[in-house]
């Protein structure tokens, strides 16, 4: 259990996505290199967006089976990042850039997350999210029962959460840290400031509550 629980604001495309990101306490942002999403930002747009973020802010850079190419050209252009993998790729290929990196597992039943986990060693943490087409930033919970204790790694837990039950997700899965994308916009790829400054208030609420019952 962390004193508090981090927050992750996935999706940002815009200086003011960033600006309210980080007035309402997020400590990560994800930049997504996936040019199917509508939440894609080039490498220059990131660069700009990321240079915005104060000590202590970490970009996430979030890739689908991209090429290395694009992978060094990101990490060449944006210090400091964080790389998280949300595709097929294998342990080797989130290895190979020699920065630390998540993982993201598709949740679903029958899936082993204790051997992804084991299979991915060198994980700084694990996202998981619903087991969606298109990979992610659906927008869709997954059952949170699936995850086995034992994951020995920080988890980041993902998928639909908003500022309605991400409550009862930290009270329910207790994770290092709750990410999110659809629930903070206003449309699919549009950020809305209110919408994350609630989420973010959500989950002081629920480390509060949490701290108050543990006290
Ligand atoms: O954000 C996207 O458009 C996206 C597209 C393809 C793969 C991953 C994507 N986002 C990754 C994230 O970390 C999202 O925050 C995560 O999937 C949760 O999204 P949401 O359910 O919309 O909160």
């Amino acid at each position: 259990m962390t004193d508090r629980t981090r927050i992750k604001i996935c999706g940002v495309t815009k200086p003011a996505d960033v600006d309210a990101a980080v007035e309402a306490g997020a400590d990560a942002i994800g930049l997504v290199f996936y040019p199917p999403s509508p939440r894609a930002v080039s490498v220059a747009a990131a660069r700009a967006l990321a240079a915005r973020l104060p000590p202590f802010v970490t970009p996430v850079g979030l890739f689908v089976n991209a090429d290395d190419e694009q992978i060094d050209a990101v990490l060449d252009s944006i210090p400091g990042m964080l790389l998280q993998f949300h595709g097929d790729e294998d342990a080797a290929e989130c290895e190979r850039h020699l920065h630390p990196y998540l993982k993201a597992a598709r949740m679903q039943p029958g899936f082993d997350l204790l051997d992804f986990a084991a299979r991915f060693s060198t994980a700084r943490g694990f996202v998981l999210d619903a087991h969606v087409e298109g990979y992610g930033g659906a927008g869709e919970v997954f059952d949170w029962s699936l995850i086995p204790p034992g994951v020995q790694r920080p988890v980041v837990l993902s998928g639909g959460l908003h500022a309605a039950n991400v409550i009862r997700a930290i009270e329910q899965v207790r994770p290092w840290a709750v990410d999110v994308s659809s629930g903070v916009e206003s449309s699919r790829g549009v950020k809305d400031a209110a919408a994350i400054r609630r989420f973010c208030d959500a989950v002081r609420e629920a480390d509060a509550r949490l701290a108050a019952a543990e006290a």
